[in-house]
């Protein structure tokens, strides 16, 4: 199912609004800078390499509208799109990521004519997902190797193909492990508030044949008791240099669980997760959202006094002792974070200057 693509015409990003899954499969046309950023803000398209992939479609569908202009005023409208956006949600680094490499398209072809800067933006935005495909793949495959038949798995939050563009991060071992003919139990956490575990992580797993149980945050210890559960994987938003990371909420009481029943607990996501400018957890800013997300959204009647007080942050950050692999698409990275990351980021860099 595709969740991210562009219009036969060009001029538009169609997503599919996962917020209304798994009850109803509808579609958006978006061609405005608004819309877009209202499809990130409230998770009609989300996850972090997905919203990547969205922004760089949109802002290439935004710079169609102003391929008429001077460059000097060009750039900056293209640079107030891109500002805007990067507003949205602030803890996914693959947004500004994104960003970024779409705006050094523009700077690094300044002497070419918008017409042709239009085209260049055109093809890194189809180069980004086409990337995220092949990079899902592989960390699929590295995954995988951590896996043994029958194992028993524990999700939180939703990393499957939705959030990204094929495969997932989390859910990609366990999608192409059913590919090859193997056998999985995946308990997934609903997720609160937003309940992407119950709506999203369930609905792919189920929709791939693969036996899900789906259970509440705050059962995830009595399966890892039970000894269900032989290993976590979780997604990742932005990844810091000592390996601290952040993901969704709840996600580092799952890794203090694991640690207590000796599970291992590992981050699956893209090396555009890792942010080479951020030291340590204490450096991701974590994104609040609205508190009735809390008292009543999916819900048919509030859940909660309408006047009580609440506290909804987005994310946390699970500590880098609490992790005992992150696995990207160049390998899987082990502590000392510091150093692997760094020889990961290295590998990457040298790679891309030789292609
Ligand atoms: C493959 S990244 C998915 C990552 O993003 C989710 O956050 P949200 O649903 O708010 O976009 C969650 O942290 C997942 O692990």
């Amino acid at each position: 199912m595709e969740n991210i693509k562009l219009s036969s015409d060009k001029k538009k990003v169609i997503i599919l609004d996962q917020t209304q899954l798994p009850n109803q499969t509808e579609y958006l046309e978006i061609d405005t800078l608004e819309d877009m950023y209202d499809a990130i803000f409230h998770l009609k398209v989300r996850g972090a390499p997905a919203i990547g992939i969205f922004a760089a479609y949109g802002i290439y569908c935004l710079s169609q509208k102003i391929v008429d202009q001077e460059y000097d005023a060009f750039y900056e409208a293209f640079t107030g799109y891109m500002k805007y956006l990067e507003s949205s949600r602030p803890t996914a680094v693959n947004l500004s990521w994104a960003l970024e490499r779409m705006r050094r398209v523009v700077t690094e072809n300044s002497q070419c004519s918008t017409v042709q800067i239009v085209e260049l933006l055109g093809e890194e935005s189809r180069k980004i997902q086409a990337e995220d495909i092949k990079m899902c793949r592989t960390i699929a495959g590295y995954g995988l190797t951590l896996l043994e038949e029958g194992d028993g798995i524990l999700t939180h939050c939703n990393a499957g193909p939705l959030a990204t563009s094929q495969y997932g991060t989390a859910l990609g071992p366990i999608l192409l492990g059913k590919e090859k003919g193997m056998h999985f139990r995946v308990f997934v956490d609903e997720t609160r508030p937003l309940l992407q575990g119950a709506r999203l992580t369930a609905y792919e797993l189920q929709q791939a044949g693969v036996d899900t149980t789906l259970i509440c945050d705050n059962m995830a210890s009595s399966v890892m008791q039970k000894k269900w559960v032989q290993a976590c994987f979780v997604g990742c938003d932005r990844i810091a240099m000592n390996g601290d990371t952040a993901n969704k909420i709840g996600t580092s009481g799952v890794a203090i669980l694991a640690k207590y029943y000796g599970i291992p607990f590992y981050v699956l996501g893209p090396t555009s997760t890792i942010d080479i400018e951020c030291r340590c957890g204490d450096d991701i800013e974590i994104e609040l959202r609205d508190e009735e997300e809390i008292k009543r959204k999916y819900y048919e009647k509030p859940m909660a006094p309408e006047n009580v007080k609440c506290y909804n942050p987005a994310f946390d950050v699970t500590d880098h002792t609490l992790i005992t692999g992150i696995i990207t698409e160049y390998g899987i990275c082990r502590a000392p974070y510091e150093e692997s990351l760094r020889k990961i980021m290295e590998k990457k860099r040298k790679r891309q200057n030789t292609t």
